[in-house]
Formats: structure tokens, sequence, C-alpha cells
């Protein structure tokens, strides 16, 4: 049994500002694109993760320069492409991102790239986009598994076009053909069939960021984005701080009645994590946006809620926590698809949650959580990054709750459980410092 994190619990309501890592999401596709530009670039603040280290891992092997310029604390990334032209391992961990962005820029490589990962990404979908990525012109050898472990043969181009896919198990099927398109001969045209695809702003994200880049992108049909050929320019980002992983933070501020600052707090923006301004507002939590700072207050107690998160199903985990510390009943429906996430998040949260006392009931695509006490135990966390998030909320409010493997939100966090019990406990430092303290970089 992996070790077991007493979760911080506090003895008042809180008052904290804090600074958060940056986005994963924007970190990972900013890496790619910036391998397949036709130029140098920066990438600035990026997040250090575990994702993000193994998305670089994964483009220095196939030949990329990535190197730490020293810029903003630990170091921007100043990422130079370099032609690929040898075969290569890549270990995609439990990274959606990297399992999915990286075969299709990968057709154009000259040479072959076997990909691996964790246990559980072995049974994380994928088989709808390699067949795709074989439609427009990529080989691909999975042994007929549409799953890890699988070898593209690059061949140094790809042709590219018109392809249809069922992306309804994930809009990362989307994003990475996006990625890749303007690099193909023909471009590529996607057509999605099937159930409704999620996590659409993640695809807007690619769209957004490919813009930047100079690629033309047509998404003015529903269900239909268009990649023209061209080259990708290289760009710098900025990443902005990652709004999901401001979840559990916020959550401070909302199960303790107190206050809590995220500084750095986009005022546009494409990262789902924006939608906790109305989530915790529907939850009776005070919310401002205010020169870069986001501010949630807590109210005296919790309303449930009744919300789709189809759209932004990777924060359903802290919402799901919050929702059972709430006092009124709640239904989160629309996330079928997160099942095939990290783990079946929908079963692990009617697990974990029903197992501290929580009145939770698994439907298909969702969840039902009524109120009921709470109370101490072990928390499971299924190598998932997400779920040590709940737990960790649920620790605000009950006392002896034990997460197990809290090390596991090195995914997307660095040094995750040290900046919660600073934001929890207001101890100084660079995150969590007490609202008079000013509060410190972003690791
Ligand atoms: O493109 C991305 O960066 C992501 C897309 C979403 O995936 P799904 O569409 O599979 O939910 C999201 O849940 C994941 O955390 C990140
Ligand atoms: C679903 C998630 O990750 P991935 O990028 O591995 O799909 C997530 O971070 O919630």
């Amino acid at each position: 049994m992996s070790e077991l994190w007493p979760a911080p619990r506090p003895t008042d309501p809180v008052d904290r500002v804090v600074s958060l890592p940056g986005s994963k999401s924007l970190t990972n596709r900013a890496l790619v694109l910036a391998a397949v530009a036709d130029g140098p670039s920066v990438v600035r603040r990026p997040l250090r993760s575990r994702d993000t280290l193994l998305m670089a891992a994964a483009l220095r092997s196939l030949g990329t320069r990535i190197e730490d310029t020293g810029g903003h604390g630990a170091g921007d990334w100043l990422v130079t492409p370099a032609p690929w032209d040898r075969d290569a391992d890549v270990d995609c961990g439990l990274a959606g991102t990297v399992m999915r962005f990286v075969p299709p820029v990968v057709g154009l490589a000259d040479g072959t790239v076997r990909f691996d990962g964790d246990p559980h990404m072995r049974l994380r979908p994928i088989g709808q986009m390699l067949t795709a990525l074989e439609t427009l012109g990529v080989r691909v050898d999975d042994g007929g598994r549409g799953a890890l472990p699988f070898a593209v043969r690059g061949t140094g181009s790809v042709r590219g076009g018109t392809v249809t896919i069922d992306a309804s198990a994930s809009s990362q099927f989307v994003s990475a053909l996006l990625l890749a398109g303007a690099r193909y001969d023909d471009g590529v045209d996607v057509r999605h069939v099937g159930k409704p695809v999620p996590s659409l702003p993640h695809i807007e994200m690619t769209v957004a960021m490919l813009r930047q880049h100079g690629v033309e992108v047509d998404d003015g049909d529903a269900n239909r984005w268009a990649v023209a050929p061209g080259p990708v320019r290289a760009v710098d980002h900025d990443i902005e701080p990652d709004l999901s992983n401001a979840a559990p933070f916020l959550a401070l501020a909302a199960a303790t009645g107190g206050r809590v600052t995220v500084t750095d707090w986009p005022a546009a923006t494409t990262q789902p994590g924006d939608e906790l301004r109305e989530i915790l507002t529907l939850m009776g939590c005070e919310v401002t946006l205010a020169d870069g700072d986001l501010t949630v207050t807590g109210p005296p107690r919790l309303t449930g809620v009744d919300l789709d998160l189809h759209d932004v199903g990777e924060l359903t985990p802290a919402v799901a926590a919050l929702c059972a510390l709430a006092d009124s009943p709640s239904h989160l429906r629309g996330v079928a698809h997160i099942r095939g996430h990290e783990t079946d998040r929908i079963t692990a949260l009617a697990t974990e949650l029903g197992r501290l006392g929580s009145d939770i009931t698994e439907r298909e695509d969702g969840l039902t959580i009524r109120p009921a006490p709470l109370h101490g135990g072990t928390f499971h966390t299924y190598a998932d990054h997400r779920m040590a998030h709940a737990g960790v909320i649920l620790g605000l409010a009950v006392d002896d709750v034990l997460v197990e493997d809290v090390a596991t939100t090195s995914k997307t966090f660095p040094d995750f459980a040290a900046a919660w019990s600073r934001a929890v406990h207001g101890t100084p430092g660079d995150l969590g410092a007490p609202a008079t303290t000013t509060a410190g970089t972003s690791p």
C-alpha cells in the first residue's frame, strides 16, 4: 500500500494568496508547436511536472533541442526544432497529451517511434485516433490492439487530407490531429461523428494556439476542423497558471468559509478551469476577478448544484468533493468520458467519497451526491492527481482523512503536498502565503 498522507485541516477560515504553476495543457501544446515550427521559440514559465517533462523528453528523443534559459526562476525553455531522423522510444507515463499529441507529429519523422506508458495508460482510449492516422497516411503498428504499446513508422512526410473520427472518448484525438495537420502535405480536415465531443474548450485552445503560430484553421462548422497546409511560425508563449489546478485552492476558501486569491488569473482564456468562477458562484461563493486576481470567499454553507460538466470534465473530482460538503443535493452530468481518464473517475469518486460517508450514486454519465455526515478514513487515489485533489478537499472539513499516494499529484503540480500544507496552514512560502504578505513566484 502506498503512503497515506494525513490531509491538513485548518482550524479557522483561511485567508490566503496563492500563485500557481503553469498550465499542463498550454505547456504541452506550446512544446509540440515549437518542435514543428520554422525556427526557435521560447516557452516562458512552463509547467515542469511529470506530464510536461515527459513531453519534453519525447521531443528531445526525436532530436528537438529543449534548453533551460534561466528566465523566470526555474527557467524558461528555449525550443530549437531539428530534423527528426532517428528511431526513438516515447514514455507516455499517464499523460493523455503525450500519448495523443506526439504520434501525429511523429508521422513526419524519419524513423520508427515506439510508444508505451504506465500500466493504466494501456487502457486509455487511443484506437480511433490510430485508425484516423492510418487514413491520413501514417503507418501505425499496434498489433490490432488499438491501444498502447504501439509504434509509428514515420517516413518523413504525411499525405493528410480528410478524415472522419469518433472523438467522443476524448477531445485530445481532434487536438492531436490539428496540431500536426499544417505540416501534412494536404493539411487535415477532421470531421467528428458520434456522441458529442467532450472538453470543447480544449479544442478551442488548440485552434487559438495554431492561429498564434500563423496556421489557418477553419472551425466555422460544428464537428469539423480544417487546418490548411503550411509552415508553423515560431512564436514565444507565456504560459498561464493552470486554472484546473486552481480548483483545490479555491475549494479551500469554499469549504472553510474563508478567502483565497489566485494571482495572475487571465482576463480571457481558453482554459476550462475558468469555469470554476461560475461553478463556485452557483455553490454560494462570492467570486471577484480584478486586476488579474481571482478572489473566492466561501459561504457559511455550500449549496449543491446541478451541472453538466461535459465541457470541463477534468474539474469533476474537485467539484464532486465540494458537493459532498454541501447541504443540498447535487447532480453532476455529461461526463461519461471521464471513465477513460487517469482512472475511471466516476467509479473512483463514488467509491472513495462513499467510503467516507457520502451519500453518492454512480450513474453512467455522472454522479448524484446528497448531504450526509462524513467521517475520516483512507481516500484511495488510483494514480490520479485529481483524485488526490478530491481527497484533500474532503480533508478540509473532515477529521482524519488519509490520502493515499499524494505524490501522484506530480503529474501536473510539482510539490503539491508542500504547497497544499502551506496554503492550509498559512506558512509563508511561494504558495499559500498569508494574505498580508506578497505571494511568491510560481515554482
Ligand atoms: O487537450 C488537453 O489538454 C486536455 C483535454 C481534456 O481531455 P479529454 O477530452 O480526454 O477529457 C482534459 O480532460 C485533459 O485534462 C486535458
Ligand atoms: C484527464 C487529464 O489528463 P490527461 O491529459 O492525461 O488526459 C487530467 O489532467 O484531468
